[in-house]
Formats: structure tokens, sequence, C-alpha cells
């Protein structure tokens, strides 16, 4: 629990308030930041989604320094491009967080969406049909289980006994560090609900909640650590788990993979780092190029009527909505 924040700040109510707009709007939601080469990421994302004949459009939450180039990729990609404002943690408490992590508190804006469910995916992500998940029970977050054996966790009291909830039972959490560790979930996959009053509450909450390592993903583990619903491995294999975990994977049932292992970002791979010669790590970095290159996964906007309408009429939607989306007063922006 973050230091020094009041125990009852994270407590949910049993369920969450779901929020009705009188009918179902659903959509894949990532997070793009920056004008680096995560834009290729969301590129396989929008591929993969076809690929995997989804019926629901991709949304993507951009923050102002993306450039048009990238924007203009996106939106032939058949993209939603909803943009959002930065949410920066409490002023001077930054350096708690990992630097690289800080914008990730950005990805919050997604609880302002005027959607019913979202699934939200990181860019560095490649995926099979998942469009089941939006199916599940509303008033609960679902997310699959972190690994917190790499040396990414060093600072956690996890990794300094030892203990990970991937096997509890292999090094069991010491009983005089109290309490066993509550689940904690990898914030590269979840499946939600927009609300206007969940996102108010996470800006309120965050005000008083000091940065740490993980970033966001840290937070919402504490703020919706009363609704998290596990669900299996399949929907977000951090890759870490194929060597540390190996007796947990069922490679040939993986619908999500994430590729979030140092060195493993497609886009970027050499295959030097730790891990990254396997032979199961290339062939997962060979299937989501083999998607980022297949032009006949390319959006056609005269082509896929059904998906050009889906993505018209959602964007018409999305459009309509964006002038009706008001956001609270970004007080944490810098
Ligand atoms: O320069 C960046 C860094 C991160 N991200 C977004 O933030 C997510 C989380 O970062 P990352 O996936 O690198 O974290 P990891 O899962 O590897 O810890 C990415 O997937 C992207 O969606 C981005 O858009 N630009
Ligand atoms: O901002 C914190 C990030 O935390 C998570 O990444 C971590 C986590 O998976 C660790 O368990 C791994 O060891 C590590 O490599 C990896 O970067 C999310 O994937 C990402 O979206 C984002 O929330
Ligand atoms: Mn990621």
């Amino acid at each position: 629990m973050a230091p020094g924040v009041p125990v009852d700040t994270f407590t949910c109510s049993r369920n969450l308030p779901t929020q009705k707009i009188g009918y179902e709007k659903r959509a894949y939601v990532t997070f793009l930041a920056g004008n680096g080469d995560y834009v290729k990421g969301v590129v396989g994302l929008a591929k993969g989604l076809r690929k995997a004949k989804s019926a629901y459009p991709l949304v993507v939450a951009m923050l102002p320094d993306v450039p048009q180039e990238h924007r203009g990729i996106l939106r032939s990609q058949g993209c939603i491009i909803q943009e959002i404002e930065p949410i920066y943690p409490p002023e001077n408490q930054v350096q708690f967080a990992m630097a690289y992590y800080v914008i990730n508190y950005s990805k919050l804006r997604i609880w302002n969406f005027e959607y019913t469910k979202m699934v939200y995916l990181d860019a560095d992500i490649q995926y099979e049909n998942i469009d089941h998940l939006f199916e599940t029970p509303d008033g609960y977050f679902y997310a699959v289980k972190d690994c917190f054996c790499e040396k990414t966790w060093s600072h956690s009291p996890q990794y300094s006994v030892g203990y990970c909830q991937q096997c509890p039972d292999k090094v069991k959490w010491p009983a005089e560090m109290g309490c066993l560790p509550p689940l904690y979930f990898n914030a590269g996959m979840f499946v939600f609900e927009p609300s206007q009053i969940i996102y108010e509450s996470l800006l309120q909450t965050l005000l008083i909640t000091a940065p740490t390592p993980f970033a966001e993903q840290d937070f919402l583990n504490m703020f919706f650590n009363h609704v998290y619903k596990p669900i299996p491995l399949a929907y977000n294999l951090v890759l870490a788990m194929l060597w540390r975990h190996p007796e947990n994977v069922e490679l040939d049932e993986v619908k999500v993979v994430h590729y979030c292992a140092a060195g493993s970002k497609p886009w970027r791979y050499t295959g030097k780092e730790a891990n990254m010669d396997r032979e199961d790590i290339k062939m997962l970095v060979a299937k989501w190029w083999d998607i980022y290159n297949d032009e006949s996964l390319d959006f056609k906007a005269e082509n896929s009527s059904q998906e050009g309408e889906i993505c018209s009429r959602s964007s018409v939607m999305a459009s309509i909505q964006e002038h009706a989306i008001s956001y609270a007063p970004a007080q944490l922006t810098a």
C-alpha cells in the first residue's frame, strides 16, 4: 500500500458503479505517447484486430506529443484517435517511480471515455480474438497476475525473499513479513468499464498517493484491489513467464502475447539481451512481424465495409462523444 495513504482510500465498493448509457459501446483501447517507435506497436494492434476479425474498433488514447505523421499513419489504419492530456503524479515525488514509467499515469484518462466496456492493451502486445472478454460480468476489474522474478522487481519485498504469486508454494511468504501480499496484476492488459465517477475518484486518489516504482500499475493494483478478478495467463503472456514459470505456460493456448521483457519489443529486437535468443522468443517476434508486414491486413475503408462501418459508426459516435467528453479538471497536469 502506498505510504501515508489512509487504508480505506482504496476500498472500493464490492462492485464498481457501472455506467450505462442506454446501449453497449465497446472498444479496444491502447495508449500512445511520444514520437518514438511505439506507433509501430499500435499499427500491429490495429492489424492484429483485423486478423482476429474482431467486432470492435481500436481507440488510441493519444498524448499531445505524438507527431502528425504518426497520427496520419494510425488514422489510415482505421484507429479512432482520442486526444488526452498527460497526468503527472504529485509534485516532486516523481523520483519514487521509475522515470520510464511516469508517463504511464496518463493511461488513467481512459476511464473518462464514453464507452460502456473496454479492453485495454499496451502497444507492445499482439493477440488473437478475445472479443468474448467483453461479455464478462460488469462491476469487476479483470487482468492477469504478474510475475515478481525479474530484476525489475528487485526493489520489492517479494523479490528479496524469492516469493512469486506464480508459484506461491515454491518459496512460501515468510510469516514474519506479515500478511501475504494481495494478488497483483500486470497492467499491460485489462478489462474495465469507463466511468466518470471512477475517473474522478482515480484522479483525486492519485493526488494523495505517493508514486511507486511501477507507477500506474502499482496505483491501479491498489485502487482496484477489492474488485480485481484474475483471468488466465493466456490473456497476457508476460514473456518472462517463459523462463521464470514455464510450468504455468501452455504456449499453444496463449491468446495475448505481451512483449514487455527487456529486449523483446519486436520493432527493436536484436536478440542480444538475456533470454532473447530463445527459440520461442524468436518465433513470437517473427509472428509479430508477420502481422505487421501483412498488407492484406491494412485498413481499406472501401473494402472492409463492415469494419469501415464500425469504424465510421464508432468514429462518428466517438467524434460526437469527443465533443461530449468533459474532462474532469486536470489538476494533476503539471
Ligand atoms: O515511449 C513510450 C512508452 C510507452 N508507451 C505506451 O505505454 C505502454 C507501457 O509501456 P511499456 O509497454 O514499454 O511497458 P512494459 O509493459 O514494457 O513495462 C506502451 O505499451 C505504450 O502503449 C508509449 O506510447 N510511448
Ligand atoms: O508502468 C508500469 C508498467 O508495468 C508493467 O510492466 C512491467 C511489469 O510487467 C513487470 O512485471 C515486468 O518485470 C517489467 O519488465 C515490465 O516492464 C506493465 O506491463 C506496463 O504496461 C506498465 O504498467
Ligand atoms: Mn507493455
